[in-house]
């Protein structure tokens, strides 16, 4: 008897793997497809580009090895031009450690480092910095930490009639605001000694310094918003998946707490949502919206109202068993205190909630993460896909959004497409989210996700806080699979948001 119970479970096992290997072939199919109708931007943020640095990293490319690689390539197109000097600005950034590896492989030259070796932010850069006091002390590479720029005076004196190059590994992607001191001198000094000196060479490493007018620029992987026209493109190893794949660099890309801040400026989120019939969907989605935003609102029915005592939400109450028409102008009322509604979640699909969502949508002109139900009663046919909505749905739902693919740029919502992998989509961007497993499939994930979500996009863009809470959801999915095996709900979920946060901030 166990024999033949054992088998059964075998085959069982062997139809959902074979159902998954299907589902997640079609999903990786409909991404391909996504990536092709998705034009593939030529030119990228710095902000985007720190992801894509940070996501390469996610994918197992050490940051040292790219940092290698960059120097390398900057060295490659400086070595041959003849020069008696050789001058390496630093910052104390990775666009500095980049200068350290070129003026190892020009093996001669002065380092000016612009801030002091306890300054320099990162291990990668530091290693560099360390390998180049090795060399220093046989004398054909010089190092020098300065503060302000009058410390550098000679140096420009000297380059005043001398064939040098001058290499600005100052300030790369990590560029925040106006050009500070002594960036800001030392960058108009060699703009100005480039008009007496017809034989100085400036070379920017990946992004011009402030307003440097640089001979050259060599930019990685891809042309930055901010380079000028002159700027190269040079492989370095990031492999084009770092384009297209979440993780630890689109949670560094979210925006900081900032210490200063007061009650509310880190988000107030509504949850609009619930019904007689399902009651615990808007508290999952209020519950996983608290553990990030400042405020959580929650708008329902009767039944939800009294059935929560919780003292994290503020209550919204509007009488009946669903949400209606006639509750359109209090809810439109109440989401102006908020920065961003969650619609959906424990709706139902009945002819009166049909009516309150396209009514609601019509009118309300803010942020929206549509969920569930809500996805499902939105009629299409008349819709404008807001680049302020961020929709939540799995398969199902996704078929009855009925998006055509070939007016993709139509489609300026976001769209988290669930499932074994998530895809994040809009007209101009496309991801995939491979955290999380089939412990989620229970009810109610999906009104964590969009909880979390609406958290995020309270103080963040669409496409960042969707990828985001994707990513948040499943790696506290995967958390819990270690811990309790497939048998964990959505409240522990909900539980384990602070713990990502953490590993990650
Ligand atoms: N992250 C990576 O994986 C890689 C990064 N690389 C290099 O690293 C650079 C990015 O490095 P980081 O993110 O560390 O940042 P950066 O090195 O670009 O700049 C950060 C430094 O500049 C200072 N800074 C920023 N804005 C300033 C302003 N307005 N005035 C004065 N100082 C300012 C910061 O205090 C910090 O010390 C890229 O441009 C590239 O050159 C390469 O090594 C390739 C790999
Ligand atoms: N088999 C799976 N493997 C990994 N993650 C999954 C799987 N099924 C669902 N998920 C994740 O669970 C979450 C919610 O899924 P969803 O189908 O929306 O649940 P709900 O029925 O609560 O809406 C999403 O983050 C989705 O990525
Ligand atoms: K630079």
């Amino acid at each position: 008897m166990l024999k033949h119970y054992i088998c059964l479970i075998y085959i069982i096992i062997n139809i959902v793997e074979e159902f998954s290997i299907k589902f997640c072939g079609e999903i990786m199919e409909l991404f391909n497809i996504l990536k092709e109708k998705i034009k593939e931007k030529e030119v990228v943020t710095p902000k985007e580009m720190a992801i894509i640095d940070d996501n390469a990293e996610f994918l197992g490319i050490p940051k040292i090895l790219l940092m290698e690689n960059a120097g390398k390539v900057v060295y490659e197109e400086i070595k041959d031009i003849e020069a008696e000097e050789y001058v390496i600005f630093c910052g104390t950034g990775n666009n500095g450690g980049d200068g350290f590896v070129v003026a190892r492989h020009l093996g001669k030259g002065e380092v000016v480092l612009i801030g002091k070796e306890g300054e320099i932010k990162t291990y990668e850069a530091r290693e560099n910095f360390k390998i180049l006091k090795n060399l220093a002390e046989f004398g054909n590479i010089k190092i020098r930490e300065i503060r302000i720029a009058e410390e550098v005076e000679d140096i420009f004196e000297r380059l005043k009639d001398k064939k040098a190059v001058v290499v600005d590994a100052m300030i790369g992607t990590g560029v925040k605001g106006e050009l500070r001191e002594p960036f800001k001198t030392i960058v108009n000094k060699i703009n100005e000694l480039k008009k007496i000196n017809k034989d100085l060479f400036v070379v920017s490493v990946d992004v011009e310094t402030g307003n440097l007018e640089s001979d050259l620029t060599i930019t990685f992987y891809k042309r930055k918003t901010i380079n000028k026209e002159n700027a190269i493109v040079k492989e370095i190893g990031i492999p084009k998946e770092a384009e297209y794949v979440v993780g630890w660099g689109d949670l560094k890309a979210l925006r900081k707490r900032d210490s200063r801040s007061h009650k509310g400026q880190n988000g107030k989120v509504l949850i609009i949502g619930g019904s007689r019939d399902f009651f615990g969907a808007p508290i999952l989605a209020g519950l996983a919206a608290s553990k990030i935003a400042d405020l959580v609102g929650i708008l329902s029915v009767d039944d939800v109202v009294d059935k929560l005592n919780n003292p994290e939400f503020i209550m919204y109450r509007v009488e009946g068993d669903y949400l209606s028409s006639k509750h359109v102008d209090y809810a439109l009322d109440v989401a102006k205190k908020y920065d961003v509604v969650v619609l959906g979640n424990g709706f139902g699909v009945n002819d009166e909630t049909k009516a309150f969502v396209n009514e609601f949508l019509l009118k309300y002109d803010k942020k929206a993460v549509i969920d569930a139900d809500a996805i499902k009663v939105i009629d299409y046919n008349n819709f404008k896909f807001s680049e302020n909505y961020v929709f939540t749905p799995h398969r199902k739902e996704f078929e009855y959004m009925n998006i055509d693919l070939n007016n993709i740029e139509e489609i300026k919502s976001t769209i988290v497409l669930k499932g074994k992998y998530d895809i994040i989509f809009n007209a101009n961007n496309v991801k995939i989210n491979k955290t999380g497993n089939a412990g989620l499939t229970k009810g109610g994930t999906g009104d964590v996700l969009a909880g979390l979500i609406g958290a995020l996009f309270a103080v963040n863009d669409a496409f960042i806080s969707a990828c985001c809470g994707a990513f948040i959801n499943g790696y506290a999915g995967d958390l819990l699979l270690k811990e309790k095996g497939y048998c964990f709900t959505p409240l522990d979920l909900i539980e384990k948001i602070p713990n990502v946060l953490k590993i990650f901030e």
